[in-house]
């Protein structure tokens, strides 16, 4: 069996960066920019006001007075120049006048016709926004997955259509005889599909195209038929029919449909059947069925497919350990690293973290409440509680 470490290497030898396309801004959330975005102005274009008020020169003290010359609003500039003892009337965003210094806020003042008198207690702020104080021509928004804050950003430096990777499309196959979809009436010997549901998700979070294909059942012909519909996908993922029962075809039905085989099983707990190839113009990656051990591996070999697939750097494809502190002792671990379902909590900002009491792959209960995998290499020791230990972020 190869470590988790190789068959990550090898499923990555799968995949290939996919080609740049232009999307709308309003369709880019959830996309990867691969390349910096450039602003093509300054923002704020011009120094502008930061409220409600009058613009003015100096630094008035209380009782000062001015009288009111111009007005600017946001869009409206006033194209005059402010002299010594004269306001302008200026609103939030307006552009600030030439001439003056500082806006006092309308709160600060009384205004008579068009006098105003600085009040008592008037604050200092010269609630003016420099020009280019959020950005500059020429600053970038680097390379990244977009999320909804940078979509504001992006239309503030004038960005209208953003280059992005084309999505994977992950085509995805559950198989067995016992799965019947949610909402279906399953038969005394049937349960619920469930794995596709959060691979999906998954997925289409690293920024994946999914496409849900029905069910396979544990039949050459049946699976040779689903694995035909996906085809035209850039990742298929199949889960169940990866182990060595007798109705576990996955990998004899792909192998005679041309599928190259890079491995098959590694040292990981849970997930030993893992088995990863090249079927056609897709990288195939086949799940064990167990719900549990499916996730896992989606977590550990899917994601960092897809991050490659969308051209992300080296370093952001594999999942990146981190450290906790050990809340109980565990036991010693046998020959595959095991990822164990775990909870974290934090003592004075340090990460501390307890595995579930119950591993079997079959849990998804469990799998529901943890919020990290705790990672113990292949033939360790027992841990006491107090040590150091990785963790991966679920
Ligand atoms: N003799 C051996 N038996 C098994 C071994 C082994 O090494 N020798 N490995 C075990 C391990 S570890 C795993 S993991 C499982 C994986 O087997 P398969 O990939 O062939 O999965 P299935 O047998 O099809 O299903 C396992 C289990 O998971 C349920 N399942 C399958 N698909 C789904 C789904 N989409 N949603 C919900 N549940 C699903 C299925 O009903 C089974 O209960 O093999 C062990 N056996
Ligand atoms: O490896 Mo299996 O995935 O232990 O349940």
């Amino acid at each position: 069996m190869i470590s988790v470490d190789e068959a990550l290497a090898h499923c990555l030898a799968l995949v290939t960066p996919l080609p740049l396309e232009p999307v709308p801004l309003a369709q880019s959330c959830g996309r990867y920019m691969p390349q910096p975005a450039i602003a093509t102005r300054d923002q704020p274009p011009f120094a502008a006001s930061a409220m409600d008020g009058y613009a003015v020169q100096g630094d008035p003290m209380a009782g000062d007075r001015f009288t009111v010359v111009g007005e600017a609003g946001a869009g409206h500039a006033w194209q005059g120049t402010l002299g010594p003892l004269q306001a302008a009337r200026i609103f939030t965003g307006a552009p600030l006048p030439a001439g003056a210094t500082r806006v006092i806020i309308q709160e600060d003042v009384a205004r008579d016709g068009d006098l105003i008198t600085i009040k008592d207690g008037a604050d200092a702020g010269p609630h003016i926004r420099p020009a280019g104080q959020d950005f500059r021509a020429g600053d970038t928004l680097s390379a990244r997955l977009l999320r909804p804050n940078d979509l504001a950003l992006l239309a503030s430096m004038n960005i209208a259509m953003v280059p992005v990777s084309r999505r994977p499309v992950v085509a995805i196959i559950a198989t067995g005889d016992e799965l019947v979809m949610p909402g279906d009436t399953p038969g005394p010997d049937q349960i619920i599909a469930s794995n596709s549901f959060t691979l999906k998700a998954l997925a289409e979070e690293a920024g994946a195209e999914v496409r849900l294909l029905p069910i396979a059942r544990d039949t050459m012909d049946s699976l040779t038929y689903v694995l035909g519909l996906a085809s035209d996908a850039d990742i298929i993922v199949t889960t169940g029919g990866a182990s060595v029962g007798d109705h576990d075809l996955v990998a004899q039905v792909a192998e005679r449909l041309g599928m190259q085989r890079a491995f098959w099983k590694i040292a990981m707990r849970p997930g030993k059947p893992l088995m990863a190839g090249r079927l056609g113009n897709a990288a195939m990656l086949g799940l064990p069925g167990n719900p549990v051990s499916s996730v896992v591996c989606a977590h550990l070999f899917l994601l960092p497919m897809i991050r490659a697939a969308l051209g992300m750097p080296q370093d952001a494809i594999a999942p990146q350990p981190r450290p906790a502190v050990l809340a109980q002792d565990t036991g010693p671990t046998g020959p595959r690293t095991h990822y164990m379902r775990a909870r974290l909590t934090h003592t004075d900002g340090v990460p501390q973290i307890t595995p579930f009491d119950r591993q079997d792959s079959s849990l998804l209960s469990i799998l529901s409440s943890a919020d990290a995998l705790l990672i113990r290499p292949a033939d360790d020791g027992a841990r006491r509680a107090g040590e150091t230990v990785s963790y991966l972020p679920l």
